[in-house]
C-alpha cells in the first residue's frame, strides 16, 4: 500500500481518461440505489465522465502509474499471453484475473515445473488443472493474476522469458480404430451376459475414437492370440483392449497371452486402485498399444484405465515411469 499512497494524484475528471482509480466511487440515488459505480482499479474512459460529474465528483483521486509499473488487468493479460499454447483462449480480464480456456475437447498438458517457477516468483499468480485432465470445448484450464492493484513489470518480465515453451496447451484426440478382445468361457458359452462391451465401447466413444468390431474368446491362450493377431495383421487397428481374465486364477489366461503374442510389456500391474491389475504393452513393428483390462473396469467409473486411455488417444506413447506415477494420489476406490 505504501508505494500505491505514494502514486496517488488529485485530478480534474476531464483530465482523468486512460487513468487508474485509486478507491472505489459509490452512487447514492435516494431510495433507489446505493452502491458501487466505479470500483478501486478502474481504467476512467470518455463515457465515465457524464457518470462521475453526476455524483458530484469534479477531483477524483487516481494512480499516477510509475514507470516499471502495470495495472494488475495489463499483467494478468501478460502472464496468460505467456503461458498460453496450441488450442488456448484468452477471456478478457475480470476483477484482475484472466482465464485461459480450451478451443477444443482434448488432453490439456500443464508444464508444472515452469509453472511451478512462475509461482516462485512473488505476487504471481498461475492456477492450474493438473496436466493430462481430459477437458471440454470452453473448459478453464488455467487463471492468471497478480496480488496487488499495481506491481513491478519486472515480475511479469520473468514470466515471460521463463515461458520457453507453452505452459498450458491441450492435445486434440485422435480418432482411434480399436479392436475389442473379451475373454472368459463363461461369457463365451453365454452362461452369463458381457457386460464389459457397452463400459468400454462407451468409454472409447467418449474420446472420439470407435471400437470397430468386439470378438469373444474362452479362457484359451492360443486362441486370444490368435484374436490379438487378426486384429493387428488383418484389422490393423490402432489400439487393442483384452477384457478379463487379468489376475491370477489358473484361468486367467490374459496376461500370459498378451506376452506370447509379442508385445513389449511396459508393465503387467499399476499403483492405482482400482485398475491394479492393468497391462499396458506395445505389439509389432508399428508399436500398436494393447491393453488388458481388469474386471473393475466394467464397475469402476474411474480406473487406471480412465487416466491411460485419453492419453493413448491423444497420440502419448505410455512409458514405465507414466505407470509409476499412477500410485501417488491414485487411490481412489478399493
Ligand atoms: N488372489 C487375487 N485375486 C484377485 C486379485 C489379486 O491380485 N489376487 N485382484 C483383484 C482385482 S484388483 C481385480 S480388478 C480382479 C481382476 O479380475 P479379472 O480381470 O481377472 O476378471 P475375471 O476373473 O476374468 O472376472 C472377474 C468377474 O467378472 C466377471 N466378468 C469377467 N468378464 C466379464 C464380462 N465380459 N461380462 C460380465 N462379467 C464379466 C467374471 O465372470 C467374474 O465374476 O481380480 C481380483 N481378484
Ligand atoms: O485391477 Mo483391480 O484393479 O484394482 O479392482
Amino acid at each position: 500500500m505504501k508505494k500505491l499512497d505514494s502514486m496517488l494524484r488529485e485530478v480534474k475528471v476531464e483530465e482523468a481518461i486512460g487513468k487508474v482509480l485509486a478507491h472505489d466511487l459509490t452512487q447514492i440515488i435516494p431510495g433507489a440505489f446505493k452502491g458501487r459505480l466505479f470500483t478501486k482499479g478502474h481504467v476512467i474512459t470518455e463515457q465515465d465522465i457524464p457518470a462521475l460529474l453526476s455524483i458530484g465528483k469534479e477531483h477524483i483521486y487516481v494512480i499516477a502509474m510509475e514507470e516499471g509499473w502495470l495495472h494488475e488487468d495489463e499483467a494478468a493479460i501478460r502472464l496468460a499471453r505467456a503461458a498460453a499454447g496450441a488450442n488456448v483462449s484468452l477471456t478478457d480480464p475480470h476483477e484482475g484475473k484472466v482465464s485461459l480456456k480450451s478451443t477444443i475437447h482434448g488432453l490439456v498438458k500443464i508444464n508444472k515445473s515452469l509453472v511451478d517457477a512462475a509461482n516462485s516468483i512473488d505476487q504471481v499468480v498461475m492456477s492450474t488443472l493438473k496436466s493430462n485432465t481430459v477437458v471440454k470445448q470452453g473448459q478453464v484450464l488455467t487463471g492468471t493474476r497478480v496480488i496487488p492493484l499495481l506491481v513491478e513489470e519486472e515480475k511479469v518480465r520473468q514470466v515471460e522469458q521463463l515461458a520457453v515453451l507453452p505452459l498450458v496447451e491441450v492435445k486434440p484426440f485422435r480418432r482411434l480404430r480399436v479392436g475389442l478382445i473379451t475373454t472368459g468361457s463363461e461369457v463365451y458359452k453365454g452362461r452369463i451376459q458381457d457386460k464389459f462391451g457397452p463400459v468400454v465401447r462407451e468409454k472409447v466413444a467418449a474420446l472420439g475414437s470407435e471400437v470397430i468390431e468386439q470378438r469373444l474368446t474362452p479362457d484359451e491362450s492360443d486362441t486370444i492370440v490368435n484374436e490379438i493377431r487378426y486384429f493387428l495383421e488383418e484389422q490393423k487397428v490402432d489400439l487393442i483392449l483384452v477384457t478379463g481374465g487379468m489376475s491370477v486364477d489358473p484361468d486367467d489366461r490374459t496376461p500370459g497371452a498378451i506376452k506370447q503374442a509379442g508385445a513389449r510389456i511396459i508393465s503387467y500391474g499399476t499403483p492405482m486402485l482400482p485398475g491394479s491389475m492393468l497391462l499396458m504393452g506395445y505389439l509389432g513393428e508399428a508399436e500398436v498399444p494393447v491393453m488388458g483390462l481388469p474386471g473393475c473396469v466394467m464397475h469402476d467409473p474411474y480406473t487406471s484405465f480412465d487416466v491411460l486411455l485419453p492419453r493413448i488417444c491423444a497420440g502419448e506413447t505410455i512409458v514405465r515411469e507414466d505407470i509409476t506415477e499412477l500410485g501417488y494420489g491414485g487411490l481412489y476406490n478399493c
